[in-house]
């Protein structure tokens, strides 16, 4: 019986890791990767494969099957999902046939509340957590322009032990993927959050790249005390972070494209709806919810919304 993985989302993340995931299994007699993508980005891939493009190369790929119709995708061992936010418990109820008890679960998004939404839909699955950090996004249906070098991938699970996510972690070593299976993976998906709800609610209300936060110093002070304001909301959860998280969050950003700007701004630039409800109006709940002031927050939120 082969494994068969499921890629639920065919975008800028999906599409990349997905695809670095069918080139390295195709034809394989062990591995099978289904994508599951709808309209014009499925009716794209069947007829002509996925294209990635990265700054200096150009591949196209070929999943085992692509579709949505949840009788052909059948059973999956593994779903790795990467939708946007917004579509995580309407595109699950689409699939939902194709998820059984034994059915792994990793999600790929923005965010830190991925894990518990999806496990309130599938309360008996194992649902692992995860974060990535890459550029990436649709050229158009089926063609994913990849930008830059970072293309880490970060997964684990607080509840199930390291040694039954080896297999996951082989099959992405298998298909050179950056990925690290990491033991304390709450604070690893934390850290990126604070990473880029900070960046994301900034650039998308001061309508500035990363460059632009970074060398107007009124800018750069108005991000920290977003890093601020949502470092004080993760203690106040019980969370274990280094105690330079906000300095080491600052030095992460200096090291990021200065021409690169959030998803979430490009989103908004674009007239997309944008994952604000998770990466902005999230830590003015939370703050709420923990006695914490979040005004910076707030303001950009009354913005955004
Ligand atoms: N892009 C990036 O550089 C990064 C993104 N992230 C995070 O990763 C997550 C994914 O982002 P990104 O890849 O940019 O998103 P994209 O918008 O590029 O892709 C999302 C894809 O999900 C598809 N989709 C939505 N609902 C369904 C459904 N029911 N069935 C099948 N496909 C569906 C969309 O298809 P359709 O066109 O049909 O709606 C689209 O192709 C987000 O949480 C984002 O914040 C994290 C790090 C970097
Ligand atoms: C900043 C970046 C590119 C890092 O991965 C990101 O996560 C995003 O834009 O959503």
């Amino acid at each position: 019986m082969k494994t068969r993985i499921g890629i639920l989302g065919l975008g800028g993340v999906g599409g990349y890791f997905g695809g670095l995931l069918a080139k390295a299994y195709f034809e394989s007699d062990v591995i099978e990767i289904v994508f599951i993508a709808r309209g014009e980005t499925q009716k794209a891939i069947a007829k002509n494969g996925l294209k990635i493009k990265t700054d200096t190369d150009e591949m196209t790929v070929f999943p085992s099957l692509v579709s949505d119709n949840p009788d052909e995708i059948g059973n999956l061992d593994y779903l790795i999902c990467a939708t946007k936010t917004y579509d995580i418990e309407t595109s699950f109820e689409s699939i939902k046939e194709c998820i059984s008890a034994t059915t792994t679960i990793l999600p790929l998004y923005n965010g830190v509340d991925a894990t518990e939404r999806i496990q309130v839909v599938f309360p008996k699955n194992t649902v692992l957590q995860g974060c990535v950090y890459i550029v990436s996004m649709i050229e158009s249906p089926g063609i994913i322009k990849k930008v830059g070098s970072y293309e880490k991938l970060f997964f684990g699970s607080q509840t199930v032990s390291i040694s039954r996510l080896n297999e996951l972690q082989s099959i992405f070593e298998n298909a050179n993927i950056e990925s690290y299976l990491v033991e304390n993976i709450e604070e690893t998906v934390w850290e990126k959050f604070i990473f880029i709800s900070a960046l994301a609610s900034a650039t998308s209300y001061l309508n500035e790249n990363i460059g632009g936060v970074l060398n107007n110093p009124e800018y750069k002070e108005f991000y920290i005390s977003l890093l601020n304001e949502i470092t004080a909301v993760a203690v106040a959860k019980g969370l274990k972070l280094p105690n330079d998280i906000v300095a080491q969050t600052i030095t992460k950003l200096e090291k990021s494209p200065k021409d690169n700007t959030s998803s979430m701004h490009r989103d908004l630039l674009a007239g997309h709806k944008t994952e604000a409800n998770s990466l902005t109006k999230y830590v003015v709940n939370e703050g709420v919810k923990h006695g914490i002031a979040t005004p910076v927050y707030q303001k950009i939120l009354e913005k955004l919304s």
